[in-house]
């Protein structure tokens, strides 16, 4: 029998990647001189992508973006992006404790994120995380992406998994919708950006600190 698999989404849930997202968006949008966006607008920025976040910080300053400006703004973030990582992202408290407990007890993980694949990869390899994954996707590794069921579909796939013994874990609607669509149980957090509160998405549980994301709680799940 295959292990049991509990796939991650990055920005939000695995990662607190705020600050630096913060700082590379207003690095990008000051190019055309918008004023810069705070933490709280992140609610409603991130979870597409770097483009779509890039075109909400615009329409949330009143700039409505021509699609030829696109190609070069997110050229912009990328290279600001990849030049400060990992700045000041890090771990969410207990993230790491829950994965070595989880991963002693014969678990696997996956990430399953709309951010480009190379960022993530990146970002996690300079965090010293890649080890704990078996496999990373992104919104651009298919054609397809979250709420897309084939992208976490796909991501199991990669991890060697069986998404009958898969559990998804995320702080966005899209994650508890493509879990959803691929008929997987899932678990929210709550300290990530969803511009509503999590437990209204509808996830099978809600966990508030990682020191609940226990082995115990994904046999439950995947039990149900
Ligand atoms: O970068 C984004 O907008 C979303 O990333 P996430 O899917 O890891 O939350
Ligand atoms: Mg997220």
């Amino acid at each position: 029998m295959k292990s049991p698999l509990v796939v991650f989404d990055l920005d939000g849930t695995l990662l607190d990647t705020h600050a630096d997202l913060v700082e590379s968006l207003n690095h990008t949008i000051a190019a055309l001189e918008l004023a810069p966006v705070n933490y709280s607008d992140l609610t409603y920025l991130v979870g597409n992508g770097a483009q779509v976040m890039i075109e909400r910080a615009c329409k949330l300053r009143g700039y409505i973006l021509k699609s030829e400006e696109l190609p070069t703004l997110l050229q912009r973030f990328i290279a600001h992006y990849i030049e400060t990582m990992p700045g000041l992202t890090q771990p969410y408290p207990g993230l790491l404790a829950a994965l070595d407990a989880l991963r002693a007890q014969g678990y696997k993980f996956a990430v399953c994120t709309n951010k480009m694949e190379s960022l993530a990869r990146i970002l996690l390899e300079r965090l010293g995380l890649t080890h704990y994954f078996e496999a990373i996707t992104g919104g651009d590794t298919f054609t397809v992406r979250k709420p897309n069921a084939e992208h976490l579909i796909g991501t199991v796939e990669r991890a060697g998994g069986d998404l009958r013994r898969t559990v998804m874990i995320g702080d966005s609607i899209n994650d508890i919708l493509v879990a959803r669509n691929a008929g997987v149980p899932s678990i929210a957090v709550p300290f990530g950006y969803s511009d509503v509160s999590v437990d209204t998405l509808g996830p099978n549980r809600v966990i508030t600190h990682y020191d609940e994301l226990t082995p115990a709680l994904v046999r439950d799940l995947l039990a149900a």
